[in-house]
């Protein structure tokens, strides 16, 4: 790249060495937080906040627990004054609440700043001037007694018309542009201010040091921190403070080690709003710290609702990234994480853990008001065995038999791969269902009888080649004898290999679900059955296995691969999906779309994106409080009368019945 030998370090090292900071490994207590979103983060908004949205963000912070708010730059403008004024004057500031304000070190602004301020139960006046080489050569054109100057008489306007004031005043300085200037002759600057304001233990000062352009890396920061820890003037009497921004991407390191060097409180806005690449983020500090076990009390365990209305007052989008609050940094597509991340819930589970160990979790996401089914393993190309098993085992309670787990993972990462879709729970239960449940059968085993004579006989009605008639077959148990009836009446050969069984833990309880494989030529077929009656689900497991054998599959028609595929194209554009797309789509006339769409499926296009939109229906209306008739539209559905006959037909009940269903 062109142009670097344009660049050199523009910080400064104190004067000695200062690392005391670098032996400790974490921080034990939060720092006091002082949010300055409505000033910071607010001035480097392309649209500033209107006074309403003001007041609602001021009640956000509220609630998260913020007890020191920088609330403005009241000389700025008619909104800034305004909106302190009504907070003032409409008692909308809790007793336990410090509001703090900014000024520039100019007279006039100091006195418009106390106009506003006026009647504060309390409140931080917080005067600032610009200390660096650049700003005073460039700026203000004035040497280091001039530039401290303009800081000490701000000071000495602070404290007197503090004195005049009605209201409970403490005072805070920030030599701005800390990290371009020396280091000690930030310090003079500060303690010169420290010796105009004399605070007390009762009525400290605050010292803040502003990142304002971050330009070192975190350790140099520390550095800084602590020789200022070291050489503050009444060092006991003072907080010291921290503004950090993160133009190097480091705001939230030059925080924590700045805490670690003798910081005691941090400036900071949500989700790192402010000017350029913004302050640093308070969520990710405090939940740095949650994740470590310290209390960091602040509360960000509705954390979409804070995303929702920060995005809304600020016009501003929290990243997909955003450490903690991002929508998908809980979320694993890969295998191998989801693998992990199912064996360590289980492993929570069984051993009843206290503390939070799963890999790939930072945090419990429930902890921040995520949930696990939706957020936290999502299947698509890249996931694997393990997330496809945990999504039908947590939204369906599908237990796979561990042989069986590997099959399903590459049949449901395949579709994804071709759709180039994420598939969410349903659609991969409808892909479940499609291959494991209900495919396509060549035979169906419509009744079976049994009596107990020299082990089990079996009688079976079995639907076949367009006629039904009654075999017979014997076994050591009942599914053993209608499998040996089934290979007597096909003339194969076969295994029953694997039997597996449980309750359905989701949705009827009352019903089992059983799984079949068998062996045939080396080859594993596998079959599920779900019924209240566990033996008639086990014979329609083996059944399904059973359709599957090639031998079978080729004495008649069945799903094919064409057919799965356009059933899947429904599935993913089922809102809007018409026999003309996929007509383009897989380059075949209507009328023979539509005729091969029946002989294969037995169901005609309609039939088929009526189910598929049904069973959408019906997971918004247990999943959400959405209306019927925002669900009817989201399905496809324009008119919600129209919607609400096809539903009744289908299931009996309409949806509001169904939704009320236990
Ligand atoms: C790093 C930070 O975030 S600092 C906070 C920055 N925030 C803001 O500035 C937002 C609000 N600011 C404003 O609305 C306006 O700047 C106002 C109303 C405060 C002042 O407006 P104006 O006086 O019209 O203009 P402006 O801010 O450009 O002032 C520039 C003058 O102030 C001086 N100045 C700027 N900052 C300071 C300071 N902290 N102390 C003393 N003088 C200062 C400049 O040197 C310049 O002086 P000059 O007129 O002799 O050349
Ligand atoms: C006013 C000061 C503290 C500031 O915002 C900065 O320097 O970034
Ligand atoms: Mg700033």
């Amino acid at each position: 790249m062109k142009n670097y030998q344009k660049y050199e370090r523009t910080y400064f090292m104190p004067p000695e060495e200062c690392y005391d900071w670098a032996r400790k490994d974490h921080i034990d207590a939060p720092p006091a937080w002082c949010s300055v979103d409505l000033r910071d983060g607010n001035q480097a908004l392309i649209e500033p906040m209107s006074l309403d949205e003001k007041i609602e963000f001021f009640q956000l912070l509220l609630d998260v627990g913020f007890k020191e708010i920088e609330v403005g730059f009241p000389a700025a403008s008619e909104t800034e004054y305004q909106f302190l004024r009504t907070l003032i004057e409409q008692n909308m500031i809790p007793d336990d609440v410090t509001i703090q304000v900014l000024t520039q070190a100019r007279e006039h602004i100091i006195r418009r700043t106390f106009e506003a301020v006026k009647g504060a139960p309390h409140a931080v006046i917080h005067v600032y001037n610009s200390t660096s080489v650049a700003q005073r050569e460039q700026v203000f054109k004035k040497n280091k007694e001039e530039i401290k100057k303009i800081a000490v008489d701000g000071a000495k306007l602070l404290k007197k018309l503090a004195k005049e004031t009605e209201g409970n005043f403490t005072f805070q300085y920030s030599p701005e542009s800390f990290q371009g200037t020396e280091v000690d002759y930030a310090l003079e600057v500060c303690n010169a201010v420290l010796e105009v304001w004399k605070p007390t233990k009762e009525n400290k000062a605050i010292i803040n040091l502003p990142t304002t352009v971050e330009n070192a890396m975190p350790h140099v920061f520390a550095s800084q921190v602590e020789y200022f820890d070291r050489h503050l003037y009444n060092r006991e009497n003072v907080i010291l403070s921290l503004h950090p921004h993160n133009d190097r991407g480091s705001g939230v390191s030059d925080a924590e080690l700045g805490i670690l060097a003798g910081a005691d409180r941090i400036e900071g806005t949500l989700f790192g709003n402010g000017e350029r690449t913004g302050n640093v983020d308070i969520i990710t500090l405090a939940m740095n710290m949650f994740s470590q076990g310290v209390d960091p009390k602040l509360d960000f365990s509705n954390m979409s609702d804070i995303c929702e209305t920060y995005e809304r007052l600020t016009r501003m989008k929290v990243s997909p990234r955003q450490p903690y609050a991002g929508e998908l940094v809980f979320t694993a597509f890969s295998g191998s994480h989801q693998d992990a991340i199912a064996k360590g819930m289980s492993w929570r589970e069984e051993k009843e853990c206290d503390i939070w160990t799963v890999p790939y979790l930072p945090i419990d996401p429930k902890d921040v008001g995520r949930r696990y089914d939706s957020d936290v393993i999502r299947i698509n190309s890249q996931s694997g065995k393990g997330g496809v098993n945990y999504i039908l085992k947590q939204s369906f309670g599908i237990s796979l038999p561990e042989k069986m787990k590997e099959e399903v993972g590459y049949l449901v990462k395949d579709v994804s791969d071709k759709a180039h879709k994420e598939l969410d729970p349903d659609w991969v239960y409808h892909i479940f269902e499609d291959h494991y449940i209900n495919p396509k059968s060549v035979f169906t085993v419509d009744e079976c009888h049994y009596k107990q004579e020299d082990g089990i006989v079996a009688e079976a009605t079995i639907h076949h080649a367009g006629s039904s008639r009654t075999i017979t077959g014997v076994g050591n148990g009942r599914l053993d004898a209608v499998s040996n009836a089934i290979k007597h009446y096909f003339d194969i050969s076969y295994e029953l290999a694997f039997y597996e069984e449980h309750s359905l833990t989701k949705g009827s309880s009352s019903k089992a679900v059983a799984y079949v494989g068998v062996i045939c030529n080396k080859k594993k077929y596998w079959g599920v059955g779900i019924d209240a009656d566990i033996i008639k689900a086990s014979v329609e497991a083996l059944v399904v296995a059973v359709n599957k054998i090639e031998e079978i599959k080729n004495s008649d028609t069945c799903k094919d691969e064409r057919l799965l595929e356009i059933t899947n194209y429904i599935y993913a554009n089922y809102k809007d999906v018409t026999l003309d797309d996929l007509s383009e789509k897989f380059f075949l006339s209507k009328p023979y779309l539509s005729k091969y769409i029946k002989e294969k499926s037995g169901m005609t296009f309609g039939d088929i994106l009526k189910t598929v939109r049904m069973k959408k229906a019906r997971a918004m209306l247990k999943s959400s409080n959405t209306t019927v008739e925002s669900i009817a539209e989201s399905v496809g559905y324009q008119n919600v009368e129209h919607f609400n006959r096809i539903f009744k037909k289908m299931y009996n009940m309409t949806p509001v019945q169904f939704r009320n269903k236990k």
